[in-house]
């Protein structure tokens, strides 16, 4: 028999118990925000922050655009819950403690979660600012030994073998498309599509890129998928959405350096396109410019949920 840590639920629910006021603390709707995404909170109302250091078992998040607390309150008269801030694997967070707030959120009462989460494009479809509704995941690190739902169940309840044929739910992907048109966007602005779930940090390789791409994946980012996972083997209705922050550059060809050289020795230099760098700045910004939508999308299916 192993040695199985012990997660703190109690200690964290009675913390967090502690800190928020009984008419919110058994939300109905979990949501975690992605990097830049954090403004989802303006839309909540009756707001009450709990810190996460403050939470038995809960880590800190270390990345920019991410902060560290829950926030309760209620989004159209509905009792939620916000992670203003999660948890990546590459900060050297075990999967278990990437996990954790989506169990405690699950043991708080929540029935669905919304994740969001900045993404870069790999479908040249899509636009930045796109939001992509996802409908499936593709996730090299879960089929080689990187799966969030590896080790000893956390609750007797749970099953061993979850199925992901079903993961994110078509229900609640319905009310974000009536959303989008209730909201009068651009039917071109939200769309469905498949998320390659990758480590990070690093940013794709031109080869990585056109790998993912390859195999069927819209765009991809490096979290989400290990929450889902937790999400579904709690029994939680799951909806993810990524905002496009950035395309990523899948080039034809490469930069033909001898052929530069050649060119340089025999006088006639190329003229080189500036190149093309993805950086957290750049997701920060769009997610920042952006974040009003997917605000507005989460605010809708969170009221509309039955
Ligand atoms: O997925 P979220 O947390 O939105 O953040 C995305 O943005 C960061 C990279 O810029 C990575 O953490 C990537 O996963
Ligand atoms: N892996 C990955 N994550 C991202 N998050 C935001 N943009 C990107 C990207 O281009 N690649």
């Amino acid at each position: 028999m192993h040695d199985v840590p012990q997660l703190p639920f109690d200690a964290a629910i009675a913390a967090i118990k502690a800190q928020v006021p009984e008419r919110l603390q058994s939300p109905r709707v979990g949501i975690v925000c992605g990097s830049g995404l954090g403004g989802i909170v303006n839309s909540i109302q009756d707001l009450h922050l709990v810190q996460y250091n403050t939470i038995p078992g809960f880590a800190e998040s270390t990345v920019p655009g991410h902060k560290s607390s829950l926030a309760f309150g209620t989004m159209g008269g509905v009792p939620v819950v916000a992670m203003l801030g999660r948890f990546h694997p590459y900060e050297g967070h075990p999967l278990r403690v990437v996990v954790y707030p989506i169990r405690v959120m699950a043991r708080l009462g929540i029935a669905n979660l919304i994740l969001t989460n900045a993404a870069g494009g790999l479908n040249p479809k899509l636009a930045v600012g796109t939001i992509v509704a996802l409908h499936d995941h593709l996730a090299l690190p879960n089929m080689t030994g990187m799966n969030a739902l590896l080790g000893p169940l956390t609750s007797p309840t749970h099953q061993r073998f979850i199925p992901l044929s079903d993961a994110y739910s078509p229900g609640l992907r319905r009310l974000l498309f009536l959303g989008a048109h209730h909201l009068g966007l651009d039917p071109d602005a939200v769309t469905e599509g498949t998320y390659a779930w990758v480590s990070g940090p690093t940013y794709e390789s031109p080869a990585e890129g056109r790998f993912l791409r390859l195999v069927g994946a819209d765009v991809v980012g490096m979290s989400t998928v290990p929450e889902v996972l937790a999400a579904r083997e709690e029994g939680l209705d799951v909806m993810a959405l990524s905002l496009v922050t950035n395309a990523v550059v899948i080039p034809e060809t490469y930069r033909d350096i001898r052929a530069e050289v050649a060119a340089e020795l025999a006088g006639k230099p190329v003229d080189l396109p500036p190149a093309q760098v993805v950086s957290h700045e750049e997701v920060l910004e769009i997610g920042k410019a952006k974040g009003e939508v997917m605000m507005k999308l989460v605010e809708y299916v969170v009221s509309a949920i039955p």
